[in-house]
């Protein structure tokens, strides 16, 4: 049986400090206006919850949905994703904040994106809770960047390991030893 050693690397307090930073830096751009959070599933579902609150106690309107989308094994040449879930409405002409648990090669958001402009938001931005700038293979960059991190295997907080520890209130570095 497998033992799983898991270190604390950001602790819940300092979690929610991040995403009060967040939210005010997002409301400051937004102040007054409406703002269509999209969680990007499965990992961004705390995140979204704990950011959409957050957002409640400054002044603009809040809408949240939801998409799911995989890289395909041979994205870089084909640069596309899979869509296995896609939002219910429309975003034209809509201000879109998209929100991901975490940016790590940068290939799944760069073609999330791409489709994503083909279907003409007002504005379009993206949140992210964690970014490994050390294992980018683009350019991309997100707007709000809660924490960056080393290139490391981390979990908790909506972050899985073979679908466990995602319940996690903190995010820690996972070892595995067989
Ligand atoms: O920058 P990249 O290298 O493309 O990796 C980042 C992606 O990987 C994670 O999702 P994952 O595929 O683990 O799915 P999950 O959110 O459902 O756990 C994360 O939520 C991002 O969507
Ligand atoms: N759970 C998890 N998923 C990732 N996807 C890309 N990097 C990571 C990571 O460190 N942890």
């Amino acid at each position: 049986m497998k033992s799983y050693d898991i270190q604390t690397l950001i602790p819940p307090q300092q979690l929610q400090q991040t995403i009060e930073r967040l939210a005010r830096e997002i409301a400051a751009d937004y102040e007054g206006q409406s703002l269509l959070l999209v969680c990007i599933l499965n990992g961004s579902f705390i995140f979204t919850a704990d950011l959409a609150r957050e957002l409640s106690r400054h002044n603009l309107e809040v809408e949240v949905d939801f998409m799911k989308v995989s890289s395909y094994a041979d994205s870089e040449s084909t640069g596309s994703v899979k869509m296995d879930f896609d939002m219910s409405r429309s975003i034209t002409g809509r201000n879109v904040l998209i929100v991901e648990d975490i940016i790590d090669t940068g290939r799944t958001l760069e073609h999330l994106l791409r489709l994503l402009r083909t279907r003409d938001p007002r504005r379009m931005a993206l949140c992210c809770l964690l970014d490994k700038p050390s294992r980018r293979v683009n350019g991309l960059q997100a707007d709000y960047v809660g924490e960056v991190i080393d290139d490391l295997f981390v979990v908790g907080y909506g972050l899985d390991y073979n679908h466990r520890f995602r319940e996690l209130p903190g995010i820690g570095i996972m070892n595995i030893e067989e």
